[in-house]
This record gives C-alpha cells, sequence and structure tokens, in this order.
C-alpha cells in the first residue's frame, strides 16, 4: 500500500537538528503508526567555516534540505521555524508547525549570575545582531562578543572562562536537556525573541497528499497562528528597513492574538516597539498591521543601512555557527560578504544607561515596553 511506505526525514547533523528531527519522528510514529526514519543531509551551513552572511544568509540550514524534498531524496524535513526564510519555497509547503516551545532567550552566566549581576566590561557572548542590539540598549556597559558555534560549543565559551555569559534560546536547551545551565530566563519586555523562536516547521512537497496528511496531524493551530503573525511581521519589515526585529505573538483563551514587534538600532542607540491585536484567522494580517506601524514610527532605530552603525546583516538573528542563529533575510543584506562586528561597533554608543530598552528610543510614542506576552 503506497501510504504506507517509511517516511523520510531530511535532518541537519547538528545535535539539536537531530534533537528536533527525532521528536517529530517519534510524533508522527505514535500519531500514524508508521515508520519514520531519519536521513542526513549535510548543509553548507554545516560544512563551511566562511561568514554566514557570505553564504546567502538564513537560507543556507534550509536549502540543502529543500533540495532533497524536491528531488525526492527525503519525504519531510523539520526547521526551526526561526532559521527558515520567510519568503515561500516553490513547490513546497510547510505542513505542520508543532507545539511551540518556549520562545524566551536565556541567560548563561558563569558564577550563577543574572544579567543585573554582572559587573561592567563583562563579556557576553552572541551571534545574533537582535540579542546584541537589545542587550546593549539593557546594559551599555557591557562587552558584547560576536560567536559562532553550536549550542554545546557556546555553552563551553562560559564554562571554560573566554566569556562571563552567553544568551541563547530556551527552547533549544529544553531540547538538549541542557536547561539546567541556566542562570536567567529573559523576561520578554527585555529582550523579544526571533520570529518563530522555540516553534518547528515542518515541511514537505505540496503536492504530496500521503506526507501532507501525516504531517497534519502535528500541527498546532496556536503555535502555527503565533508564528504565522510573527512572519508575516518579519517579512514585512524585512521589506522596509534593515534593523534587527524581535516578535512575539500569544494567544489569549478567547480566540485573540497578541503581537509585538520590536526593531532596534544594532548599537543599542534606540529600540521601537509595537503591539497590536487580532485573532488567529487573520494573523498575517496582524504582523503587516504592526509591522507598518513601525514602519511609520520613525524611529531612530530604523536608520538606513547607510548609517555606519548598522550591521551588514541586520534583519535577524544571524550570523552564527552551524546550529548558531540564522543570519538575514533580507536579499540586499544576504549578498553582502562582511559580517556584522558587534564586537567593534564602529560608531559610539549613543544610548543611556537606561534599563529599558524602549525608553531611549527618541521614538515616545514607541517607548512603552512590550507588553509581557511570553506564556
Ligand atoms: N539559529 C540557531 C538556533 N535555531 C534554533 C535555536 C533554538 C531553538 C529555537 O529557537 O527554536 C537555535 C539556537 C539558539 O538560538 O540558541
Amino acid at each position: 500500500m503506497a501510504g504506507e511506505r517509511a517516511l523520510r526525514l531530511g535532518t541537519r547533523r547538528s545535535a539539536l537538528a537531530r534533537t528536533q528531527s527525532e521528536h517529530v519522528a517519534q510524533a508522527l510514529r505514535e500519531r500514524t503508526g508508521r515508520a519514520v526514519e531519519l536521513v542526513e543531509v549535510t548543509t553548507e551551513g554545516d560544512v563551511s567555516r566562511a561568514p554566514l552572511s557570505s553564504l546567502g544568509g538564513t537560507g543556507v540550514f534550509a536549502t540543502a534540505l529543500r533540495e532533497a524534498l524536491l528531488a525526492g531524496r527525503v519525504d519531510l524535513a523539520v526547521h526551526s521555524l526561526k532559521d527558515l526564510p520567510t519568503a515561500p519555497a516553490q513547490g513546497l509547503v510547510v505542513a505542520a508547525v508543532p507545539p511551540r516551545e518556549d520562545p524566551r532567550d536565556v541567560l548563561v552566566a558563569s558564577g550563577g549570575r543574572r544579567l543585573a549581576d554582572l559587573p561592567a566590561g563583562a563579556r557576553v557572548g552572541t551571534g545574533s545582531p537582535r540579542r546584541a542590539a537589545q542587550l546593549r540598549a539593557l546594559r551599555p556597559d557591557l562587552e558584547v562578543v560576536d560567536v559562532r558555534g553550536n549550542v554545546d560549543t557556546r555553552l563551553r565559551m562560559v564554562s571554560e572562562g573566554p566569556l562571563d555569559a552567553v544568551v541563547l534560546a530556551r527552547a533549544g536547551l529544553l531540547r538538549l536537556g541542557r536547561a539546567d545551565e541556566v542562570t536567567e530566563v529573559l523576561d520578554t519586555d527585555q529582550l523579544l525573541p526571533a520570529p518563530g523562536q522555540g516553534a518547528l516547521a515542518v515541511e514537505c512537497r505540496a503536492d504530496d497528499e500521503d506526507v501532507r496528511a501525516a504531517c497534519a496531524l502535528l500541527d498546532d493551530a496556536a503555535s502555527r497562528a503565533a508564528t504565522t503573525a510573527e512572519r508575516a511581521l518579519l517579512a514585512a519589515l524585512e521589506a522596509g528597513c534593515a534593523a534587527p526585529v524581535g516578535a512575539l505573538a500569544v494567544a489569549d483563551d478567547d480566540g485573540g492574538l497578541h503581537l509585538t514587534g520590536l526593531v532596534a538600532a544594532l548599537d543599542g542607540s534606540a529600540t521601537a516597539a509595537r503591539t497590536g491585536a487580532g485573532t488567529g484567522a487573520d494573523a498575517a494580517d496582524l504582523g503587516r498591521r504592526v509591522a507598518a506601524e513601525l514602519l511609520a514610527s520613525g524611529s531612530p532605530a530604523l536608520a538606513p543601512l547607510s548609517r555606519s552603525s548598522v550591521p551588514t546583516t541586520a534583519a535577524t538573528d544571524g550570523p552564527t555557527g552551524p546550529t548558531g542563529e540564522h543570519a538575514p533575510q533580507t536579499p540586499q543584506a544576504a549578498r553582502l560578504t562582511t559580517p556584522p562586528d558587534p564586537d567593534h561597533p564602529d560608531t559610539p554608543r549613543t544610548s543611556s544607561a537606561a534599563p529599558q530598552p524602549a525608553s531611549n528610543t527618541h521614538d515616545t510614542a514607541a517607548d512603552a515596553p512590550p507588553e509581557r506576552v511570553h506564556p
């Protein structure tokens, strides 16, 4: 029976990718009773040591999996949704967004310290312009260090000494069984997560009704609605600005969806946040509406590419290492070959030591910090 063939699930080989893939494979086995086998696919982002921005940004992780799907070598692929480009892939479909893990970022610091406990000059590692910008807005006195490498590599930078702390996604640490190393779960009104953070996307061929139906069993409507709003916001902002973007949507009990979006100047000198409400049914529209408000805000956080402090790879969370965060998705950024160097911002930081990310923007209308929106 054709419908009973074993499903081939393509996965990258990093520990995080394999764990996520195995999680989805197991859920599919349980829901369908079918055999699911993992097939390792090597991506350019896993092999090359070159800056991700020179490889084409975020897409490097997704591209090889997508090629394997389109060539029929695998039947489905699991992506971290925050690493998946917002542009739809021809011939493919996101057949499931499984229930989302905690979207928040966390601090892993030596000595069990929280962000507020870190002394001036403490070295905090991240490869994400989004995290770097928001960290600088919160704590201009810290030294934000650009790091590459997978989750384990980053954690070792703290345990072995070169860094005082790193910022990572809580979801990845939970999936890898390393959440006990977290010293502070960062509030979303301090550090707004990347669009899609904590969620997975299960992708398959659009014309593969068999696999689509199997994957649909894993889809979680609330997770899909929230990430749809966040990614619509990201897509709209990518078209209109080059600043790092955070976004988080949370569903309420009455079918409502509450979205917070944020753009930040890389040097932390300005941030702007907007919130909006809608329903799951109009999630994409909600994302575009909040994005339009951000773009119309005139915030200095939206400074054009010509501004020297703006990173060359600004749009989202990259560039970073093999299982690191994703790189920019803007076409103009993806073509650039010079990665941002958050270690050495070439303009002075102009922000005050204000504790709230939004409080040092000139965009007073946006100064209200994002609502507390995480679960
Ligand atoms: N780009 C790397 C990446 N992609 C997804 C996760 C974590 C899991 C998630 O956000 O879903 C991570 C690591 C991190 O940001 O700490």
